[in-house]
C-alpha cells in the first residue's frame, strides 16, 4: 500500500491545547514475592497535550511500559496520580486505547471479526460493528484481507489489524508500547507513515514507547528520555520541531534530524551504557 501522507499542519501544538494526560509525581514500586521492594520509577511528572505525539525512550527495563500501564489505569502508582483531561484517574482509563507489542488477535476469528469485536463487546450491534470494521480494514490498507485468519497474515498486516482494532473505538488517547518492535526496518517505516496519516486525521494524544530513537524523532512532537532504572526518572524532554507532514523514512535524511538525533543520543547513550554495566556486574 502506498504510504499515507499526513495533511499539512504546523509542527508545534498551540499552547492552548488541553492537557490529555498528566502524570503528577507518579512513583512505582513493586513488591517482589511479598518481601523485597523494587523502586522501578522515581516520582515522575510530565504532560501530553491533546493532539500531541510524544515518544518515551529509555534503556531496557527503565519503566516505559510501567508508565504506560499506569496511564492506562492497569497499574496503580505507589505515589502520585494521573489526570486524564483534567480528571483524576481511578480505575481503567476509558478514554485510551492500548496497542501492545504482542498481537492480541484471536486466532479463531477472521481479521474483520477481530476488528468488529472491539465494538461488539461494548454493545454495538453486529451488523453495525462489521460495517465499521470493514471501513477500518480499508483505512489500514487491508480491504482485501478481511476474511484472513491471524496465521494467514504477515507481521506487518497483523499490526495493521491491531491498529484498526484499537482505533475503531475512537479513543482520545492512544497508548502504544513498542508496537512495531518485531517488524523489519522497512515495514516499521511503512507502519510509521500509516500511523502518522491516521493520527493526523483526528489528532489523538499519543504516548508511544520505543527503544528506537530514530523512530521516536521521525514520528513525534516531543521525545521524553528516561534514565536507567531502578528509580528511573525523566531526564530529558526534547521538542521535535521538524515540519509536518513528514515521511517517516525521508525525514531521516534531513540535516535537522541528524542534529536532533545527536543531541538526544548524547543524553541517552550514557543511560544505555549504565544499564549494560549493571547487567554485567
Ligand atoms: N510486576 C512486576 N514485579 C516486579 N518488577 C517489575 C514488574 N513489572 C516490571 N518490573 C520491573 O520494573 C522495571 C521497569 O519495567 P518495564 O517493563 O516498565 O521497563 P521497560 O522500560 O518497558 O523495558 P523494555 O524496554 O525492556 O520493555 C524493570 O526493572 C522490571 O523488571
Amino acid at each position: 500500500m502506498a504510504a499515507r501522507r499526513e495533511p499539512s499542519r504546523p509542527s508545534a501544538e498551540p499552547e492552548s491545547a488541553a492537557t490529555a494526560v498528566r502524570l503528577d509525581g507518579v512513583k512505582v514500586s513493586f513488591v517482589i514475592r511479598g518481601a523485597a521492594v523494587f523502586d522501578a520509577v522515581a516520582p515522575t511528572s510530565f504532560e501530553v497535550r491533546e493532539g500531541e505525539f510524544v515518544s518515551i525512550v529509555g534503556p531496557t527495563g527503565c519503566g516505559k511500559s510501567t508508565l504506560l500501564n499506569v496511564t492506562a489505569g492497569l497499574l496503580k502508582p505507589s505515589a502520585g496520580h494521573v489526570e486524564i483531561f483534567g480528571e483524576r484517574l481511578a480505575g481503567l482509563n476509558r478514554k485510551s486505547g492500548y496497542l501492545f507489542q504482542q498481537d492480541a488477535l484471536m486466532p479463531w476469528k477472521t481479521a474483520l471479526d477481530n476488528v468488529a469485536i472491539a465494538l461488539e463487546v461494548h454493545g454495538t450491534p453486529r451488523k453495525e460493528a462489521l460495517e465499521a470494521a470493514r471501513g477500518w480494514m480499508g483505512r489500514v490498507g487491508l480491504a482485501r484481507f478481511c476474511e484472513r485468519y491471524a496465521h494467514e497474515l504477515s507481521g506487518g498486516q497483523r499490526k495493521r489489524v491491531g491498529l484498526a482494532q484499537v482505533l475503531i473505538r475512537r479513543p482520545r488517547i492512544l497508548l502504544m508500547d513498542e508496537p512495531f518492535g518485531p517488524l523489519d526496518a522497512q515495514t516499521r517505516q511503512i507502519m510509521g507513515n500509516l500511523l502518522l496519516g491516521l493520527w493526523a486525521e483526528d489528532r489523538k494524544a499519543v504516548m508511544f514507547v520505543t527503544h528506537d530513537l530514530e523512530e521516536a524523532i521521525a514520528l513525534s512532537d516531543r521525545v521524553v528520555i528516561m534514565s536507567a532504572g531502578p528509580d528511573a526518572r525523566v531526564i530529558g524532554d526534547h521538542p521535535i520541531d521538524l515540519a509536518r507532514p513528514r515521511d517517516a523514512a525521508e525525514i531521516r535524511l534531513d540535516p535537522k534530524f541528524h542534529a536532533l538525533h545527536k543531541r538526544i543520543w548524547d543524553q541517552l547513550r550514557e543511560e544505555v551504557a549504565k544499564t549494560y554495566e549493571e547487567g554485567a556486574r
